[in-house]
């Protein structure tokens, strides 16, 4: 039987992320943009705030004004030009978002004024802020406001309509196709016969990939027969940029998936990786087609989705997926008995935010995610970890 080679994670991205082609780019409306990545820098077209503009209800005026009575001389509502400059002696009642008369360089709050039987106002207040937001003190025309590469988020889909950026450049979504092999696999709207489980990783892949904007075709269950595996297979890789498979990676007589993917032209460029769960893992690539082999195990298979096969994605759209490790303190003691790969397992945040982790039987429980709220990582070497020492745990 041939040798794996045990890569660690950091090799495996390595790797991968070499191997990765960035996708072509397509323009869409900024609406339909959420969850992309931008293609191109983007820079304002306009001033912000355009103009000097009113941060609060009251009246603008002179700062050495204040304290006077002053005649009104009009409403300044938003969106309105004033129709006067502020003249000594004067001030104008303005409305928050408004522009500022010229001549005016301070509004009190409509709280802090009083009215005299003239009509006149007053500064009752004893000091104030200026509560005028000046013209570009947030952005000039021409400055950079998005960098390609972001995450488009509706913060940034704030940033774009501000800007004016109606149709941004996007990267393509990759076309994921999803294949679960295994002859024990029955739909979940199957009830299971004897020596059956049902198909939840595919589902699982699904949303995962759907998550990372990406556009997803499921192939279904294949059994573990080697010609049906191979024209599914195919025909995922065709019509696809990346084949997303589980199960059928591991030694057993029935795991046709490697030996598959070398005929079809695929160079493997791992096969293993010392990470538990997920010893499996594998990746293959052919002339920017690639293909992700996870282990059947439906933990092994959501947790190497999120460590390996999501940033990869990601990289494909040239985004660098932010890989968060808190470090926080672990609530109780923990301990395993192996420590020959580093493991991730299942963990919850508390109030006190400590890491509490969660009773876990290993790969096949992904029940145990239930309520996890993220992952701890327990490195190579390590086999006891006592309350209260650092730890460092992934979100989820
Ligand atoms: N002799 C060895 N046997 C195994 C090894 C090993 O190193 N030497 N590694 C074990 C580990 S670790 C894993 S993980 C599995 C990986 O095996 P495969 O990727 O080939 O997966 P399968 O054998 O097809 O399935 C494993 C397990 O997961 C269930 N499964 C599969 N697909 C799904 C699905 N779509 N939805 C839900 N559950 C699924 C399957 O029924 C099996 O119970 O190999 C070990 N063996
Ligand atoms: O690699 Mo297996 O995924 O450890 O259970």
């Amino acid at each position: 039987m041939e040798k794996k080679t045990s890569i660690t994670l950091n090799d495996a991205l390595t790797q991968a992320f070499q191997a990765a082609k960035s996708l072509p780019t397509e323009k869409i409306s900024f609406l339909k943009a959420s969850g992309r990545i931008l293609a191109t820098d983007i820079f304002a077209d306009v001033n912000m705030p355009p103009f000097n503009k009113s941060a609060m209800d009251g009246y603008a005026c002179r700062k050495e004004d204040l304290g006077q009575w002053l005649n009104v001389r009009e409403v300044i509502p938003a969106g309105k030009s004033p129709q006067f400059k502020n003249e000594p002696g004067t001030c104008s009642k303005i409305m928050t978002g408004a522009e500022v008369p010229a001549g005016a360089d301070t509004v009190f709050m409509v709280e802090q004024s009083e009215a005299n039987d003239q009509q006149q106002i007053r500064f009752t207040g004893s000091k104030t802020n200026s509560n005028i937001c000046l013209r570009g003190e947030d952005v000039k025309t021409g400055d950079l406001v998005l960098t390609a590469g972001t995450m488009l988020k509706a913060q940034h889909i704030a940033i774009l309509a501000a800007a004016g950026c109606t149709r941004p450049e996007v990267y393509q979504k990759p076309k994921v196709g999803i294949i679960s092999t295994g002859s024990e696999l029955v739909e979940p709207t199957v009830a299971p016969q004897a020596s059956q489980i049902r198909n939840s990783n595919g589902h699982q892949m699904r949303i995962q990939a759907e998550q990372c904007a990406c556009e997803v075709n499921y192939y279904g269950i294949v059994a573990d027969e080697l010609e049906q595996t191979r024209q599914r297979i195919a025909s995922s890789v065709n019509e696809n940029d990346v084949t997303l498979l589980s199960g059928g990676v591991s030694v057993g007589d029935f795991d046709f998936v490697p030996q598959i993917i070398q005929q079809l032209g695929f160079q493997i460029l791992f096969n293993q990786m010392a990470v538990k769960p997920g010893k499996h893992t594998t990746f293959a690539i052919n002339n920017g087609k690639y293909i992700i082999g996870l282990p059947g195990n439906p933990v092994s298979s959501f947790i190497q989705f999120e460590i390996f096969a999501k940033p990869f994605l990601y990289r494909l759209m040239n985004y660098t997926a932010p890989m968060i490790a808190l470090p926080l303190p672990l609530a109780n003691d923990f301990h395993r008995k192996k420590a020959d790969r580093e493991e991730y397992v299942p963990v919850k945040i508390n109030r006190k935010n400590e890491v509490e982790t969660i009773s876990y039987h290993g790969s096949a429980h992904i029940h145990a995610y239930h309520q996890a709220t993220g992952f701890m990582s327990i490195p190579t070497g390590v086999t006891t970890i006592s309350k209260g020492e650092t730890v460092h745990v992934r979100p989820l």
